[in-house]
């Protein structure tokens, strides 16, 4: 069992423009993931819920304000000599008000679900986000090297039912 002593919330908010099949990311410019495009998101602030923090995090990082939002995955991210994984929750949203627009953090970009730049994304996004784009909900596990890169080990399910955490006595790595 890969050993994990703690987990730290954080969230990734997806937002997709379904009639146009589109995707929108953001190349992150500064920080953890500088480089890589990836959703909205961020760690959550003392006081807020999880969801709370993904319309803060989605807003500060892409000026959108999210109309509604889905829960749809988990994904708790471990790596080499680190005991403290990193638990994130993935939500949809399909309808906002304003525009993505540059921020300090990151630079938005629409993607067509065909042509997803998955070779500058981290190397799990190109395991769930198909799933995600199914309509299917997932539980995934990843553990990566210590160059942040390289999966040693994975498991990824689809789910009926997002728990609202991940249960670290129910590992499967
Ligand atoms: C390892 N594989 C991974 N695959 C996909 N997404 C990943 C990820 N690992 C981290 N993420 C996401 O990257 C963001 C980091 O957020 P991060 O910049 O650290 O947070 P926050 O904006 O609060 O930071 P500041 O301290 O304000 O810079 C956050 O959305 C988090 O869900």
């Amino acid at each position: 069992m890969i050993p994990i002593q703690n987990k730290k919330p954080f969230t990734l908010v997806l937002t997709l423009d379904e009639p146009h099949r589109k995707i929108l990311l953001g190349m992150k410019k500064r920080g953890f993931g500088m480089n890589k495009y990836n959703g909205f998101g961020g760690k959550l602030e003392p006081t807020e819920t999880v969801e709370e923090a993904a319309h803060r995090e989605l807003w500060e990082e892409s000026t959108i304000s999210a109309r509604n939002m889905k829960k749809v995955g988990l994904n708790l991210f471990s790596f080499e000599n680190n005991p403290v994984a990193m638990e994130v929750h993935v939500y949809v949203v399909t309808e906002y008000d304003g525009t993505p627009t540059e921020t300090e953090e990151m630079r938005p970009e629409w993607f067509s679900y065909d042509d997803i730049p998955y070779d500058d994304m981290w190397t799990d996004d190109r395991q769930w986000i198909p799933i995600m784009l199914k309509n299917k909900k997932f539980i995934g596990e990843f553990y990566f090297a210590e160059d942040q890169k390289r999966i040693i080990s994975q498991v990824l399910e689809e789910v009926d039912v997002v728990p609202a955490e991940f249960d670290l006595s129910q590992r499967k790595l």
